[in-house]
Order: structure tokens, then C-alpha cells, then sequence
């Protein structure tokens, strides 16, 4: 590791030895521009990190961090098409899928901006079509339902834009087959008429196993009715893999395709993002990725102390690594932003769960958090007992719009706004043994009742948070978002010195599970696995058997 980077890091955790814990209430009582300190904001979007356990020195020792780790440098050399994805000698490049207001973005010499558009157009033209009905099934009908089937990348993102941005969808209902489980895509054609179906084949590689499972399942579905003459009607595809979707058989005229330069997890800006095209329209979308690029655009530009992303991933830095923090909790005050915890799972943590440095030697200190969360206010009655009063501290990032899209329900979205407001606050102040004690003694209860009471009404308080405010969540204030987190996620990167853009993690269970096959069909031997695989397969054979 760069002795600059070490010595930094040095002062980080010296810094963090003399102030921690830090005093949330005390630094909010003794500074009232606190808030006005440490917030930042993009137009209508603002960040809030006042409640994390911050000060000046803490800013300003991350900040060179940054510097040490070479930030800014890595940040242009993304955005300039470098192959910064050093393990499969790629560059990243899903900036360009939204780099629709600049010039040229160069990939090994070459402007992709022109594929970009012309596959942009292409889209455009087949979601327009089947909206309009123009495009129909092979029994001249109009597609009422579109089915999706991939899986992470090729899933999560249009999964959870197209709940999001619900308020927006005016094209055909939409469907989501992921997983090879049959009860999944079983569950999502009962109901549908395969003569209004049109599917879509997602994957960037077009061998995901799960994947390609489902939609032989879906071409036969529909052969089953129609014939097999009619299934080219219903099915379309997106993927890197042109070769291997000619070979699967969907019609080339119906197939669109992106980059191996854009990595699944960040592809649902590419044709990737068709579903959501369908269900919102052409307009839609294209306000989605303009948020995306005045994402980017800050991001490119702002200086570190006044950018976004850089700060959401300093600060999600000290919380990992100097504070030792193992999780973050993603709260999205919005119910339709119900899918961004498992989004930002995948974004988050297939990019930022490694072992190895860029130069292969391991990692000196913790990578990518656990991250995990859901809406509130629902998760107050979860799992909130456990980040207000569990022996872990668990960061916590609010989202929450100031307006709602229920114009006839505002009573509905102040009492979401002020619960939101009030976990961050108790989460920061906490409550004393003596306001504890106060509280039950206001209540009437007798003092060895309150002695007895109080210490389990205590909170320890101190427990960092974020917010994130926008104003409402429509398509642009949605890209936005979606880019700060990508942002960050290759900011904490940086700094743990890691490739976040592969996932060779993902590959070893692949193998066993191609191996086991087999072994679960009957056809192989079980006996030279380890014995709980072995042992696992009898039972499971016993209890087919009955
Ligand atoms: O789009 P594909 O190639 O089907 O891959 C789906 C997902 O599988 C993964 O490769 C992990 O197994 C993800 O990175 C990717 O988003």
C-alpha cells in the first residue's frame, strides 16, 4: 500500500481514537450551523450528513485520504474509457449510456456515442410500437403484459425503477422472472394469455442459467398455445451476447444490445432498461438518464468537499472501516422505492466484496459493508429495536421526498415525513438513564418501579445516520439518486484500493451447482462430495421417494 495512503489513513484512526465516541448532541448544542455544514445539495436534491460522527478535522483528514488514494485521478480516468476494470481488462463506461447532452465518449480510440443513440432509437421505436399496439402478438392482438426474465443486473434495476416510478406507468402491465425457482415464473403466467404476452430476454452474457432455464420454460408456454411458428412474435431480447441470441432464436430485428464496457449492476441505463421504456414511455426514460448525467456531471466537476457522491463515500468509508461499522441500512421513506435496499445489495456489494487489491495482495483493512434495509415507516416495527438499542451501531441513510404523488393523502405523507425526521433524531440524541427516569416519574409510576424500568428505556443515541431529500420521486429525481449511489459505491472503492467492477465471487457456486445437477437428477454418484452433500442429497432423495 502507498505510504501516502497509509499515513493518512494513520491520522484517520488516531483522529477517530481521540474523539470517539463523538458527543451527537453536544456538537448539535454547541453549533447551530451544523446542519448547514454538513449537508450539501444538488438543485432539489439535498445530502445530509450532520447526523454521522463528523467534525471539521474528520472532513478534512478524509478529504486527503481522497487525495492519497489518487480520487480524482481514478474518477477522470473512468470517464475517460481507461480499462479500470483490470481483471477482465475492460473499461467502465455506463456513463456514456446518459452522456446524451456532451460529444463523443471514447472506448479504445472510438466514439460509442453513436451505437449508444442508435440503440437508444431502436428502443424507442419497439417500445413505442408495442405501446401503441403497432407491435402485437402472432394473433394480431396488442400486448397487455410484458415479461422480464433475468436475473440481478438484468433484473433488480428494472424491477425496482418500474415500482418506483409506478406513478408514471401508462404502457402494458409489467412482469419480473428471476429466480430458476419454477414456483416463480409458474406464478407469473397463471393469469397471463400468452396470445397478449410479449417477453423480454435479459442477460448480458445470454448463459445465466436461470435465465436461459426461464425462458425456454416461457418459449414453450407460449408454443403450447400458439405453436412454435408463432413464439418469434413474443419474444424479444437485450444482451452483449448477439451470437448467442441468434443461436437461442429470437428474431435479430427484435434484439437489442449493449457493451461488455457496461457492467450488469450498472446496465439499466443500457437496452437493459427496455422494460422500463415500455412502461413508461420514451420521455420518461430519457428524463430518468438525464438525471443520471447531471449526476455525473457533479460529480465529474464539483470539488471533492462539495460533491455528492464523494462525500456519501468518505463518510461511508470512516463508518466501515475507522469506525468499524459492519452494515449499512438503507431506509427509503418512500414505499415505492420498496426494491432500492436489494438493488443497492447487488450495486453495493457485488462491486465492493473483495479480498484483493488492485495488484492482487489482500486487502489491509474492511471492504464493502453489509447492506441491507426496507421501507419505513415499516421497518420501525421490525428491526428499528435493534439500530435504536442492539449492542451493533448500524449507520442508517433515510430517502425521503418532501412531496408525495398522493395529492388527496398529505395527511398520510406528514406523518411519513415526520417519522423519518424522528428516527433520525432519536437515533442521534438517544435518551439518558435521567430522561428516562423523568419520563416515568411525569407518568406516575413509583420509584422502585422507575429504578427497576428505566435502564431498558435508555438509548445510547450517538448512532450515526444520513439523509437524502428530494422533492419528489419522479424519473429525473430517480437518476439522480441511482447515480449518487454508483458514484459512491466507485469512490469507497477507490479507497479500499479494490476492482469494483468484476465479481469472481459469484463464480464458484455456479460451478458446484453445474457439477451437482447430476448428482440431484440421480445420474451421477454422490459419494465423492463431502459428506453433508452427500448426506443432504439422501435425504432429499428419501423424501422424493416418499
Ligand atoms: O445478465 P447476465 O449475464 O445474465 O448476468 C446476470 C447477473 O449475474 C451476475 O453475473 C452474477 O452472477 C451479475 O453480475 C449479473 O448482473
Amino acid at each position: 500500500m502507498d505510504t501516502a495512503f497509509e499515513t493518512a489513513l494513520a491520522a484517520l484512526q488516531e483522529h477517530r481514537g481521540k474523539t470517539a465516541p463523538m458527543d451527537m448532541r453536544a456538537a448539535f448544542d454547541s453549533d447551530p450551523n451544523r446542519f448547514a455544514r454538513f449537508s450539501l445539495a444538488l438543485d432539489d436534491l439535498t445530502l445530509d450528513y450532520s447526523r454521522a460522527a463528523v467534525d471539521d478535522e474528520t472532513v478534512g483528514l478524509l478529504l486527503k485520504l481522497a487525495e492519497a488514494a489518487g480520487l480524482e485521478q481514478a474518477r477522470d480516468d473512468m470517464f475517460a474509457g481507461k480499462h479500470i476494470n483490470i481483471t477482465e481488462d475492460r473499461a467502465v463506461l455506463h456513463t456514456a449510456l446518459r452522456a446524451l447532452s456532451g460529444g463523443a465518449v471514447y472506448n479504445d480510440g472510438d466514439d460509442v456515442m453513436p451505437d449508444v443513440r442508435a440503440v437508444l432509437e431502436a428502443m424507442d421505436a419497439f417500445a413505442d410500437g408495442v405501446r401503441s399496439g403497432a407491435i402485437h402478438g402472432a394473433t394480431g392482438k396488442a400486448f397487455t403484459d410484458v415479461v422480464n426474465i433475468g436475473i440481478g443486473g438484468s433484473d433488480l434495476g428494472p424491477v425496482m425503477v418500474t415500482r418506483a416510478l409506478s406513478p408514471y406507468h401508462d404502457g402494458p402491465r409489467l412482469h419480473y422472472v428471476s429466480n430458476v425457482d419454477g414456483a416463480h415464473i409458474a406464478d407469473t403466467l397463471s393469469g397471463l394469455d400468452p396470445e397478449t404476452t410479449l417477453f423480454i430476454i435479459a442477460s448480458k452474457t445470454f448463459t445465466t442459467i436461470e435465465t436461459m432455464t426461464n425462458a425456454r420454460t416461457a418459449q414453450k408456454w407460449v408454443a403450447a398455445k400458439l405453436g412454435q411458428s408463432a413464439t418469434g412474435d413474443h419474444f424479444a431480447a437485450v444482451s452483449t451476447a448477439l451470437d448467442k441470441v441468434a443461436e437461442f432464436g429470437i428474431d435479430p430485428a427484435r434484439v437489442f444490445g449493449f457493451w461488455d464496457w457496461v457492467g450488469g449492476r450498472y446496465s439499466l441505463w443500457s437496452a437493459i432498461g427496455l422494460p422500463i421504456m415500455i412502461a413508461l414511455g420514451a420521455d420518461d426514460f430519457r428524463r430518468l438518464l438525464a438525471g443520471a448525467e447531471a449526476m455525473d456531471q457533479h460529480f465529474k466537476s464539483a470539488p471533492l468537499r462539495e460533491n455528492l457522491p464523494a462525500i456519501l463515500g468518505l463518510v461511508g468509508y470512516w463508518h466501515r472501516v475507522v469506525c468499524d461499522y459492519p452494515a449499512r441500512a438503507i431506509i427509503p421513506y418512500d414505499q415505492r422505492l420498496e426494491r432500492l435496499p436489494a438493488y443497492l445489495q447487488q450495486l453495493d456489494m457485488e462491486s465492493n466484496g473483495k479480498g484483493v487489491r488492485l495488484d492482487g495482495s489482500p486487502v489491509i483493512t474492511p471492504t464493502g459493508p453489509l447492506v441491507w434495509g426496507e421501507p419505513g415507516t415499516n421497518g420501525q416495527h421490525a428491526f428499528f429495536q435493534l439500530l435504536h438499542q442492539g449492542t451493533d451501531i448500524i449507520p442508517v441513510e433515510f430517502m425521503l421526498a418532501a412531496e408525495g404523488h398522493e395529492a388527496g393523502l398529505q395527511h398520510h405523507h406528514d406523518l411519513l415525513v415526520a417519522n423519518c425526521l424522528a428516527q433520525a433524531e432519536a437515533l442521534m440524541k438517544g435518551r439518558t438513564l435521567a430522561e428516562a427516569e423523568a419520563q416515568l416519574l411525569d407518568k406516575g409510576f413509583p420509584e422502585d418501579e422507575i429504578r427497576r424500568i428505566a435502564p431498558h428505556r435508555v438509548f445510547t443515541g450517538n448512532r450515526p445516520s444520513l439523509t437524502v431529500l428530494y422533492r419528489k420521486l419522479d424519473p429525473y429525481a430517480l437518476g439522480r439518486l441511482i447515480a449518487l449511489y454508483e458514484h459512491r459505491v466507485f469512490v469507497e472503492a477507490q479507497l479500499f484500493g479494490i476492482n469494483a467492477f468484476d465479481q469472481w465471487g459469484v463464480e464458484l457456486g455456479k460451478e458446484l451447482a453445474t457439477e451437482l445437477l447430476p448428482v440431484v437428477e440421480g445420474k451421477a454418484d454422490a459419494a465423492d462430495r463431502d459428506a453433508a452433500t452427500a448426506g443432504m442429497v439422501k435425504r432429499i432423495t428419501a423424501l422424493r421417494e416418499g
